[in-house]
């Protein structure tokens, strides 16, 4: 009897999920509401879902009704790796998210420990540099080097120097991400947890969240101070323990390991996407890539090595990475929301468990909003107000309102940094000749969207003037 949504014709059981099949699902999604308006109903399996494909219904949403979106829907593969829903991302709106959202803001995610890390980004950007030379002339595979700097960046801003075990750790969240990309049936069907087991996903995540809390467990036990041995900045992992260890913040061990996940699961696989989308990007445009090397080349002057303060400046830069988020937001859904009050939106009924997804991706490229939506011009931005969260909410990269990313300024120098050291020192070319149209840009639906196919290019190392 409820009043809902316009919605496609469905089906018994599955809904309107085949609506979705044969397109990615952010795609296929701003195609029906194209038909059915920005605000439509879709029953994917058992899950009654509203989707939103335009700015003014996102700020409704994510401003006017924020507190009843504000839930998380529980999803097995979080529950089970992140420890029962105790992160940041997926826990439910109340006091422990409250806490641990204040502890994110005000400890974790502030500029001044941002910035404090730049020392690791510096390294860990020039050990990249040093691996391309040892390849200069020859393709390489960036899109693997992209996420292993990444993940090491993110690695040593959690744990410091401490974690012997780095690199299975990293191999392990990689096939997590693996086995948790894409759609997955058993999602909409929450029910059937039967399902999960049959197609032996339950054990397999239960084995990756074994492998990766022992991981965790050794750091723990090894942490305490270590940040003052090897005088380094107190890493995100040292600060969770310290405030632990005051009673500031009431954490457990399990809390902290769970945020200490969200480190990997919200800052890895995003920054490396929207590396890996600019460096294409700037491939297919060659007016654009010159203009970034030649503002880059000029502001260092020929710099053996330099530091994230010689390029903080550096306006092309920035336009190039926010017009890549536009283009290619890498979580294009944002996350899921639930709603955990009833309340109506333009006289619909919404009720209490709906799920909700905004489509950030149609919203990026809605041509009402965006000139030439699908052609990349980071000029666009230039006299345009619209930082990470749109004056109107037409550019929504990090979501908005209360679960809106509170790691932007992270995850924006975890691409800004790498990008600016393969532009300064390197001539970018595709192997074979190939010309900048020959670059196919189709995306994989996964954790976040990344490109299908591996990136190859052949870095030249630049040479300077004198
Ligand atoms: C380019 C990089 C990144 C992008 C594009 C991105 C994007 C997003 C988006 C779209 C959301 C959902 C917001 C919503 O529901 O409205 C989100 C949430 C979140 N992100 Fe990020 N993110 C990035 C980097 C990071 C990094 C580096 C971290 C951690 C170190 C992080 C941690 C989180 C957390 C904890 C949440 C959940 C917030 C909550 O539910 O309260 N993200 N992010």
């Amino acid at each position: 009897k409820q009043n809902l949504p316009p919605e496609p014709w469905r089906l018994p059981i599955i809904g309107h999920m085949h609506h979705l099949i044969g397109s990615l699902p952010h795609h296929g999604l701003r195609d029906l509401a194209r038909k059915y308006g920005p605000l439509m109903h879709l029953q994917l399996g058992e899950l009654s879902t509203i989707i939103i494909s335009d700015p003014r219904w996102a700020k409704e949403v994510l401003t006017t009704h924020d507190i009843a979106f504000a839930d998380r829907p529980v999803v097995l593969t979080t529950e089970i790796v992140a420890y029962q829903n105790t992160d940041v991302v997926w826990s439910p709106y109340g006091d422990y998210w409250r806490q641990l959202r204040k502890l994110m803001t005000l400890e974790l995610m502030s500029v001044k420990k941002v910035k404090s890390f730049h020392y690791i980004r510096e390294d860990e950007c020039y050990n990249l540099v040093k691996t391309l030379r040892q390849s200069a002339g020859s393709p390489v595979n960036l899109s693997q080097m992209i996420f292993d700097t990444i993940a090491r960046i993110v690695c040593r801003t959690s744990f410091g120097k401490g974690c012997k075990d780095q690199e299975e750790f990293i191999d392990i969240v990689k096939e997590l991400f693996h086995l948790t990309g894409g759609f997955d049936v058993a999602d909409v069907f929450p029910s059937k947890k039967i399902i999960h087991t049959l197609t032996g996903k339950r054990q397999k995540l239960e084995s990756i969240h074994k492998r990766l809390d022992k991981i965790l467990s050794d750091v723990i036990t090894q942490h305490p101070g270590q940040h003052k041995e090897s005088n380094e900045v107190e890493s995100l992992l040292d600060v969770l323990l310290r405030l632990q260890a005051s009673g500031e913040f009431m954490l457990t061990t399990k809390n902290v390991k769970a945020v200490t996940l969200d480190m990997f699961g919200g800052g890895t696989d995003t920054s490396s996407a929207t590396l890996e989308w600019a460096v294409s990007e700037l491939i297919r445009n060659p007016r654009v890539l010159k203009k970034a090397q030649t503002e880059l080349r000029e502001a260092l002057k020929g710099k053996e090595r330099f530091e994230e303060a010689d390029i903080q400046d550096l306006d092309y830069l920035k336009l190039v990475v926010r017009e890549t988020l536009r283009m290619h937001l890498p979580l294009p859904l944002l996350f899921p929301r639930e709603c955990r009050e009833a309340c109506k939106l333009g006289g619909y009924d919404i009720p209490v468990g709906t799920k909700l997804m905004v489509n950030g991706w149609a919203i990026n490229r809605d041509p009402q909003y965006w000139a030439n939506p699908d052609s990349f011009v980071p000029e666009r931005f230039r006299d345009n107000p619209t930082n990470v969260l749109g004056s109107e909410f037409e550019y929504l990269p990090f979501g908005a309102g209360r679960r809106m990313c509170p790691a932007a300024v992270l995850g924006i120098a975890n691409v800004e940094v790498p990008l600016a050291h393969m532009l300064y020192y390197f001539d970018w070319e595709l192997p074979n000749g190939a010309k900048g149209d020959d670059l196919d840009m189709v995306e994989l639906f996964g954790a976040s969207v990344q490109r299908k196919n591996e990136l190859y290019v052949v870095m030249k190392p630049h040479k300077f003037a004198n």
